[in-house]
């Protein structure tokens, strides 16, 4: 197996309530799609800022590997609608990029042609895809995504997520991504990581498609994806005022999704 681009031990990030993050031991090595899912306020964003070096670990070591290259697809980007941002514009933020490698690129994410339009024109998933753009123009060696397909529909992050796909065939990147979309998650990942202010429990996501609980429910909203939780989650959540949200509470959600 390749080494590891990226490690995190022991990490733990705080604020000045107490930390949020605690005891998160992982890694992704190239070529391997990792995928964090959660409850909200569980802690996906700051682990991936923490990663990224954004946010200083208030215990434990993260260690990138030397020169490591990281693209990095935010989870919401304000763009003033007073401002005109045409996509060729914001593809050369913070770094000039000539029209060939913009056309390259876009057409690379399944919306050529679109330089001359504004940023605020764009659909839900021109948007994210412009974004994946600028995230590709890094050539990454790790793509860092926080909720890449918010606010697209079903078919529409599905195809993103195919995208995500070919561009990790192509280029060998490992990505590492937060995401909501938890059924789409079980197709598209390697592994999948589970967080509530640690580490819950991760795997593949074909150790749990194979489950019969799993098959049972899969299919059904978010019903598949939270048979992840019912899995693994063997212990009770008791630290650090992170609260244990009642819709993942691993029988209650068997009873609702299955009876
Ligand atoms: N700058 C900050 N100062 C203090 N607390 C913060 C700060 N940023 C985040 N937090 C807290 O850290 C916790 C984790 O936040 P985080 O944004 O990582 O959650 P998340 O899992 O990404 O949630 P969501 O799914 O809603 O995006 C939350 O309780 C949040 O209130």
């Amino acid at each position: 197996m390749s080494a590891a681009l990226i490690t995190a031990r022991g990490l733990a990030v705080a604020f000045g309530g107490g930390p949020v993050l605690r005891d998160v031991d992982l890694e992704v090595r190239a070529g391997e799609i990792v995928t964090i899912v959660g409850p909200n306020g569980a802690g996906k964003t700051i682990l991936l800022r923490a990663l990224l070096g954004i946010l200083p670990p208030a215990r434990g070591r993260v260690t990138r590997r030397a020169g490591l290259r990281v693209g990095y697809v935010p989870q919401r980007l304000h763009i003033d609608a007073a401002l005109p941002m045409p996509v060729r514009r914001f593809l050369s933020l913070p770094r000039r990029q000539g029209a060939a490698v913009q056309a390259r690129v876009l057409e690379r994410v399944g919306v050529p042609g679109i330089e001359g339009q504004p940023m605020t024109t764009l659909s839900g998933g021109q948007f994210q895809r412009v974004l994946l753009a600028r995230a590709l123009l890094a050539e990454p060696e790790l793509l860092v995504m926080d909720e890449p397909t918010q606010g697209l529909d079903q078919p529409g992050t599905a195809a993103f997520y195919r995208l995500i796909a070919a561009v990790r065939a192509e280029l060998g990147c490992g990505v590492l991504s937060v995401s909501h979309d938890l059924n789409v998650v079980m197709s598209a990942s390697d592994r999948v990581i589970c967080v509530n202010g640690h580490i819950c429990c991760e795997g593949t996501p074909q150790a749990v498609l194979d489950a019969p609980e799993y098959r049972k429910l899969f299919g059904l909203g978010t019903g598949g994806a939270l048979a992840l939780y019912r899995h693994h989650h063997d212990h009770a959540h008791d630290h650090g005022g992170v609260a244990e949200p009642a819709a993942l509470e691993p029988e209650r959600v068997r009873d609702r999704e299955v009876g």
